[in-house]
């Protein structure tokens, strides 16, 4: 199999990489490297370093390279510079998708499996949020993914391009080996930042609102593990393959945690105090998204395996201790 991951110098594409190539597949990685890192290219992958809007730019890639199948990770993705920037992020994800359909189309690729967001949900009316739910975006860069969800819907009824769409809820952790990791600029994850305040590298970390209707009154997320994330992708490559419909699946590990419980986990993990303080809340963050991954179980035989929000904390911090400064600061001794 030849498979062509866009975004693959990007955290999630990188891991995915990683592990297509661990099971022998042939990978082809494009990547702008607008927020990417070419040092988490593996190797072994044939690399071309490109926007996937210039046309003529994909369709060189897909006439040179024999492609199977598409793992598109690359987006923009920050929540607030997409309310920021909407047109920025129609134009990437959007546009950037058209550009990527009608590639395929002309080229006889016809299975894609793609990033999606919990944030297509928005506010959910209950938890575990299910596939069947409303789709609610509270943001552009949710009104985004579902957008390409629609564009793929269509384009399958029209030229047989059969896809998968795996809704991410929050993705963490880092491979177990330790070669490849978390690095984006600016941070804006919750686990990261944590770290890079164990690692003394921010005085401390604000939490964005205590007043929440949970527990101790900060937010829940569902946090998976990205080499969980990555198995999901890489069974829904073999479903499609072996000649699955489109489909839309939950990828979360069905279990909530506060953002209290993810600084004090990250204590115990670290062995270091993480001074956080409380801040006003974040527009728009719902106040629990928890999966219900029920779906990508039954159909793609998906059972995440580092489900402990022990083992994330503590592979994310292999990462962070080692890369303190992310790719470009190369690595500790
Ligand atoms: N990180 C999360 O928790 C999370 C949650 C839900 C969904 N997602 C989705 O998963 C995907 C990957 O997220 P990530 O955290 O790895 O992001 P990332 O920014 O690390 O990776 C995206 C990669 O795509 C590349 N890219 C962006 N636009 C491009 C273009 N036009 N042409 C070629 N390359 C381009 C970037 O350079 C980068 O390497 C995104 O689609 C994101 O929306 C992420
Ligand atoms: O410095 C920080 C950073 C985050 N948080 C809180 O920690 C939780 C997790 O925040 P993240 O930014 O790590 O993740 P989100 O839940 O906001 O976002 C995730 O889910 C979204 C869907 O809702 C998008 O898909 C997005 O890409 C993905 O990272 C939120 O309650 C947030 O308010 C803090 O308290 N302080």
């Amino acid at each position: 199999m030849s498979i062509l991951v866009l975004g693959g110098a990007g955290y999630i594409g990188s891991h995915a990489v990683y592990q297509l190539i661990d099971q022998n597949d042939r990978v082809v990685v494009v990547d702008s490297l607008e927020t990417g890192h070419c040092q988490a290219v593996h190797p072994d992958a044939a690399y071309y370093q490109g926007d996937i809007r210039d046309k003529q730019f994909l369709d060189d890639v897909f006439s040179k390279e024999n492609i199977d199948a598409v793992l598109h990770f690359s987006a923009n993705s920050l929540v607030g510079e997409s309310m920021q920037e909407p047109l920025k992020y129609f134009s990437n994800n959007v546009y950037g998708t058209q550009v990527l359909l009608e590639t395929m189309k002309e080229h006889n690729v016809n299975r894609i499996v793609f990033s999606s967001t919990a944030a297509t949900y928005g506010e959910p009316d209950a938890v575990p949020i299910t596939e069947d739910m409303p789709t609610k975006p509270e943001s552009t860069y949710g009104e985004t993914k579902l957008t390409m969800e629609k564009m793929m819907k269509w384009c399958a009824i029209a030229y047989g391009i059969k896809y998968v769409s795996l809704r991410y809820f929050n993705v963490a952790g880092a491979r177990k080996t330790g070669e490849i990791g978390e690095d984006h600029q600016p941070e804006t994850h919750l686990i990261p930042i944590v770290l890079q305040t164990a690692l003394e590298q921010r005085k401390a970390l604000t939490i964005f609102g205590e007043d929440y209707n949970t527990e101790d009154g900060t937010c829940i997320r569902d946090y998976i593990h990205v080499e969980d994330l990555i198995d999901a992708h890489l069974l829904a490559l073999s479903y499609l393959e072996n000649g699955g419909e489109s489909e839309i699946f939950n990828l979360g590990s069905n279990q909530g945690f506060s953002v209290k419980q993810i600084i004090d986990t990250a204590r115990k993990v670290t062995g270091r105090s993480i001074p956080a303080v409380p801040g006003e809340r974040r527009p728009g963050d719902p106040s629990v998204l928890i999966a219900s991954a029920d779906k990508a179980k039954r159909i793609l035989g998906w059972e995440p395996s580092r489900t402990s929000i022990e083992e994330i904390i503590e592979d994310a911090w292999n990462w962070h201790r080692n890369h303190p400064h992310g790719y470009d600061g190369g690595v500790e001794a």
